[in-house]
């Protein structure tokens, strides 16, 4: 049904890949880190041979029997999000999760016969945008009693609708890609400029419906801030905000929407606020001595009023394994970014305030992707290309992230590095690696974010990766943080999601649920552990 077929187990399109050239230096460096002459490498999985039962569906009513797939290709494309451990199940073979239909509605009035149909024959729904979930968000892994699983991938509903250049905002359907977005808004002359990792492959609706983060490390770091309304389809009917700059009027129905994760309803479409596109930039990278100073510097740049886009404190150990520094010392790269002024000036005094904390400016010889964070772009941009790659030689490479409160980040930071580490060595029987850098700061606090390598037992990669997370998971809640800063909650948080989450709010989300999704169809599992015949 795609024209251009995304890789059914890993990141990108059928024709991406990451060259050898460029897996090349990748690779090296886990020979020396790992003191291995090779790897060997396990093909990666072919649509003949993975292990996926028939499905369970296959009568259609004849208004949507054109928009429905049953076929494998489809199916085994939409069993799983993109974590490691999903790419360790797919690596396996192991696709018996997957969903028994895979719809792809043309236009809003197939989304609401979609769920209706769903709603009538007990199928759960999953909602899929670009499928970049790395939480169990789009996997059919689901324990009530349904008839089924139903995918509704939203990749038909791409369109900027309406522009109103006067507010600077832009109606848009939600299942549009970051890259296809970004072409359609240049059209009139603005941008949205939501940058998450995952960009070309994620969508406004999963976006939304995540609270997705973006390149922003200060001020409007989530989607939620350039969220004006939002238009969704829900068992019980159509719920759409009015369109405001900002109202005071009550809790607010998007930010309940927002975060959802399809546990309500399909978001279909939403007003976006837009900007004028960007003129001014300027980027610096900065070095410290000490991993402390450079924590130092970027709590008094959070809490100087100085905003910049970008401001990653990378560790010794991560700056290195990407290639962009040495592994002598920490690095920060800094940037900002403006559509009417320059801003060269806020650069020098967030300069000169890390030079307060014993902050050296690189003198860049190189610009642009030579430079040292032009070198750290390039490793988080292709990033997502290498991961095939890694686990089909048996490389364990993951993430988890969180936010915490300036006074404890220190605690956590060294109480997770420590746990990993260890809980590495004791699942594995080896050493590992675990970095960190900021991805967003806010003046109380900032986002670490986590990065493990190990190399795992072939036979049980998944198991020994989740031990590994649980451990770090636990650590992370202890030391005060949250279960997640962007990632969203998917199936994998809902354990730690649940302990954070007030009980007294758990219940009113609850029975809004019920409210919205009478038949408990949406996403079961997610947000709401409660699912159909398992209460
Ligand atoms: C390499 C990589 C890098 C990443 N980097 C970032 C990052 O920088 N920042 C960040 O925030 N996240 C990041 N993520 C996580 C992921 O990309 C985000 O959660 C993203 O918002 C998901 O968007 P999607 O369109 O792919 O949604 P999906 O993965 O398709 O879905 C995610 C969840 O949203 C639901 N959903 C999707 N579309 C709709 C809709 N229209 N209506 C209702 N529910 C819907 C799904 O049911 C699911 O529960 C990254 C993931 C990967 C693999």
């Amino acid at each position: 049904m795609t024209e251009r077929r995304r890789k059914f187990y890993a990141w990108g399109f059928e024709d991406q890949s990451a060259t050898p050239e460029e897996m090349k230096p990748v690779l090296d460096t886990w020979h020396r880190t790992f003191a291995v002459d090779s790897f060997d490498v396990t093909a990666a999985p072919t649509l003949d041979t993975i292990d996926m039962p028939e499905s369970k569906i296959t009568r259609f009513p004849e208004a949507i029997k054109d928009i429905c797939r049953t076929d494998r290709y489809e199916r085994a494309l939409h069993s799983y999000g993109r974590s490691f451990l999903d790419s360790a199940k797919m690596f396996r073979g192991d696709f018996r999760n997957a969903p028994d239909v895979v719809a792809y509605p043309r236009n809003e009035e197939d989304v609401r016969a979609l769920i209706d149909w769903a709603g009538d024959i007990g199928a759960a729904v999953i909602p899929f945008g670009g499928g970049s979930s790395v939480v169990g968000g789009v996997n059919p892994e689901i324990n009530g009693t349904y008839a089924g699983v139903v995918t509704i991938d939203m990749w038909y509903l791409n369109k900027i609708l309406e522009f109103d250049p006067v507010s600077r905002s832009a109606r848009v359907q939600a299942g549009v890609y970051g890259p296809d977005l970004e072409t359609q808004l240049k059209t009139h002359n603005v941008t949205l400029r939501h940058y998450p990792q995952s960009f070309e492959l994620s969508t406004l609706g999963g976006w939304i419906a995540t609270r997705a983060a973006g390149h922003y490390a200060t001020h409007g770091t989530y989607i939620d801030d350039y969220v004006e309304n939002i238009r969704m389809v829900s068992p019980s009917g159509i719920s759409e905000s009015r369109r405001l700059p900002a109202s005071g009027a009550g809790p607010s129905p998007d930010r309940y929407v927002m975060g959802t994760e399809g546990s309500v309803g399909i978001i279909t479409e939403a007003w976006i606020r837009v900007l004028s596109r960007i003129k001014y930039k300027a980027s610096k990278t900065v070095t410290f001595a000490e991993y402390d100073q450079g924590v130092e510097a970027v709590r008094a740049i959070s809490q100087s009023g100085l905003y910049p886009a970008n401001c990653r404190l990378i560790d010794a150990l991560e700056a290195k394994l990407t290639g962009a520094f040495d592994g002598s010392r920490p690095i920060l790269v800094l940037g900002y970014e403006s559509s009417h002024y320059p801003v060269n000036q806020l650069m020098d005094l967030t300069v000169d305030l890390c030079r307060e904390f014993g902050g050296t400016p690189v003198d860049e010889k190189e610009q642009g992707r030579n430079s040292v964070a032009g070198q750290w772009r390039n490793a988080f941009i292709r990033g997502p290309y290498y991961r095939e790659h890694m686990t089909s030689r048996g490389i364990c490479r993951e993430t988890f992230e969180t936010a915490v409160c300036w006074n404890n980040f220190k605690e956590l930071h060294s109480s997770v590095i420590e746990t990993v580490n260890a809980a590495i060595k004791r699942v594995t029987g080896r050493a590992g690696t675990v970095t960190c850098r900021f991805t967003h700061v806010y003046p109380n606090g900032p986002a670490p974010y986590f990065t493990f390598h190990c190399l795992p037992d072939r036979e049980r990669m998944g198991e020994q990766c989740m031990e590994i997370k649980i451990a770090a998971y636990d650590a992370v809640m202890k030391a005060g943080g949250t279960i997640t800063h962007h990632h969203a909650v998917g199936r994998l948080h809902m354990p730690w999601y649940e302990k954070q989450r007030p009980a007294p709010i758990g219940a009113a989300f609850t029975a809004a649920k019920k409210s919205l999704d009478p038949r408990s169809i949406m996403n079961p599992g997610v947000i709401i552990s409660e699912q159909r015949g398992s209460a």
